[in-house]
């Protein structure tokens, strides 16, 4: 297995409860995982914990047999080669989407970085949108840019919030056909949470759900939901 979270517990500092109790999860490489559960549940979560962003209690987190947590080791979000799209898309206003994608690839030489810029926002069928700023693009072409600065640096991993959250409902069939294609065209692990099952029913090969930070069925799409 790719990915392997095993007996994971987290609680957040205020919080009398496990926000996460003992869950443990595989995910193979190229799979497209949906991780669905209702609001509260503890998906974000789970998404914070892979990369590196909170520290769980107990547990372990191992990723491409290079273990990014356990009781001896933490790994910083920095070194785990996790890319990751926020709900919100957190692109830098400032920056256009040159900028903003090629912020993720500091460590490559300027001839690599145009290079890898050139063929992101060509995947994501965005050249000539390459010198406008986040403001002048619409919800889905910024949350193409967001996907393409995470896949930029080419994670081994990528990690989804609610993709569709802010999308408008006549743009999301569309959108959710245009996520799917450029995911299996950079042939990149994924794993994303949402709350509605269409969404993971149209992206995810494999699911798991939760309940109050607790894995309760996991399987391919078409035997769970
Ligand atoms: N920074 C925080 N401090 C304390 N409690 C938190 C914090 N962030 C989240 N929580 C709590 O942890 C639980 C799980 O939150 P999480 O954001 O992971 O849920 P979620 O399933 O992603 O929800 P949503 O679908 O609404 O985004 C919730 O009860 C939430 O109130």
């Amino acid at each position: 297995m790719f990915l392997n979270i095993k007996d994971l517990y987290f609680k957040y500092n205020n919080s009398k409860e496990y926000t996460i109790n003992k869950l443990n999860m595989n995910i193979d490489r190229g799979d497209v995982l949906a991780i669905l559960g209702e609001s509260g549940s503890g998906k974000s979560t789970i998404l914070r914990l892979i990369a590196g962003l909170e520290e769980p209690l107990k547990g372990s987190i191992s990723l491409n047999d290079n273990i990014l947590m356990d009781k001896n080791t933490f790994i910083m979000p920095e070194n785990r080669e996790i890319g990751m799209v926020f709900q919100d898309y957190a692109l830098f206003p400032h920056m256009t989407v040159s900028k903003n994608i090629l912020f993720g690839l500091d460590k490559m030489n300027k001839k690599k970085k145009i290079s890898r810029l050139n063929e992101v926002l060509k995947l994501i069928d965005m050249v000539e949108y390459k010198d406008r700023y986040p403001h002048e693009l619409s919800g889905g072409q910024q949350q193409r840019i967001a996907l393409a600065r995470a896949i930029a640096p080419r994670p081994s991993v990528l990690l989804m919030d609610e993709p569709f959250s802010n999308l408008d409902a006549d743009l999301k069939n569309k959108i959710r056909k245009e996520l799917k294609e450029i995911l299996n065209k950079a042939d990149i692990t994924t794993i994303f949470v949402t709350h509605n099952k269409e969404d993971a029913r149209a992206i995810a090969n494999k699911v798991i759900v939760l309940d109050k930070g607790i894995k309760i069925n996991k399987g391919l799409v078409d035997n769970i939901i």
